[in-house]
């Protein structure tokens, strides 16, 4: 039997992108409402509670109004919002981080955020490991596509096309920080700088080491970071690790690029072995967003972790 499958936000970004990743599959059965009745709470209700896994691709209020509406013991969550990321009874849908058993038993599952899922993936293995320190306030410097931004952001880019550049987070207390810090295992929130470019979608999340001045770490440690990282991946059908540079030297976004579901990291030492930038490369509405969501899903569902996944 298929799995009843309830997008609700399906025509925003998010929703649009889970199900195209969707189309097609047979092992799902996609529960749909018209476009009148799509903000409709009682037509939703009903959705919701006549779905196996409902995929919340909506604003923080709507996703925690959605969760409310479950009036069953069965129907299980996939929240893409900021709602639950750090809430108790929430799994944080993160596999390779949290644990694949963790995600597929869950019941809710909070989707991670686009840029901690850059962060995390690169910063817990080490702390986990004893690498690096907990109680280092690490620097978090990222960029990401304006798609990131959802329809709002979108609208913007496309109108203004002078932006070549927008830094935000001014204010600090960003939303993402609280799972970043929680999910790494850090006891010191990091210090998080993001912007966004005039490309649609693509993302850079960076930490920049000063492997000589990091307690505990020390002059000529990158190698031993690759190598824990590699570990903590190995086998990973989505999460790939280099050491050192691009061969090209440099780190390209491209306008072009497609949607991608991976998450590529570099561990990239300096010659002298004193400093290192930890670099993740990701598709925000990919493993940032949608194929995150996809890949818990098919998990929650015990299908192959990457089925209908772009890799
Ligand atoms: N874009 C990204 O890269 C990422 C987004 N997310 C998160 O996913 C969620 C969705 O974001 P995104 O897709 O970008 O946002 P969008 O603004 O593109 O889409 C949100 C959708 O939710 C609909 N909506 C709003 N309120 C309700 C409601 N009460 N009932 C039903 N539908 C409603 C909107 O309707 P309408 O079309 O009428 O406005 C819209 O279609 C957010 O929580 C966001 O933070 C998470 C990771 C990455
Ligand atoms: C470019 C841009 O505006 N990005 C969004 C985050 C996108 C994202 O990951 O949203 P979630 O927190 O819902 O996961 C922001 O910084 O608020």
């Amino acid at each position: 039997m298929s799995t009843r499958v309830f997008i609700d936000g399906a025509v925003g970004t998010t929703g649009l992108e889970i199900a195209e990743r969707l189309a097609g599959r047979g092992e799902f059965s996609l529960i749909t409402l018209e476009e009148a009745r799509r903000k409709d709470d009682g037509a939703r209700a009903e959705a919701i509670n006549a779905a196996d896994v409902v995929i919340l691709c909506l604003p923080d209020a709507a996703a925690r109004a959605a969760v409310a509406m479950i009036a069953n013991d069965t129907t299980r969550v996939i929240d893409a919002s900021t709602a639950h990321r750090v809430a108790p009874g929430w799994t944080y849908g993160f596999p390779e981080v949290i644990g694949h058993e963790t995600v597929a038993n869950a019941r809710f599952v909070a989707n991670p955020g686009c840029y901690p899922t850059g962060f995390i993936a690169l910063v817990a293995p080490l702390v986990r490991a004893g690498l690096l320190p907990a109680d280092w306030p690490y620097v978090v410097h990222a960029v990401s596509g304006y798609s990131g931004g959802g329809k709002a952001l979108i609208a913007r880019f496309e109108d203004d096309t002078d932006i070549a550049w927008r830094g935000y987070g001014l204010a600090f207390g960003h939303k993402h920080v609280p799972e970043m810090k929680a999910y790494a295992g850090l006891s010191v929130a990091p210090l998080f700088s993001p912007a966004v470019v005039p490309a649609l979608r693509g993302m850079v999340v960076e930490v920049p080491l000063s492997l000589e001045a990091l307690p505990g770490v020390g002059i000529g440690k990158g190698e031993a970071l690759y190598d824990a990282l590699a570990a903590s991946y190995a086998g990973s059908p989505i999460v790939s690790v280099s050491l050192g540079a691009p061969a090209e030297g440099e780190i390209l976004m491209r306008r072009s690029t497609g949607s991608w579901d991976g998450l590529a990291l570099s561990v990239i030492p300096s010659a002298d072995g004193t400093q290192a930038r930890l670099v993740a490369r990701l598709d925000n509405l990919g493993k940032g967003a949608s194929g995150a969501a996809v890949q818990s899903l098919n998990l929650m569902a015990g299908l192959p972790e990457t089925a209908g996944l772009s890799l």
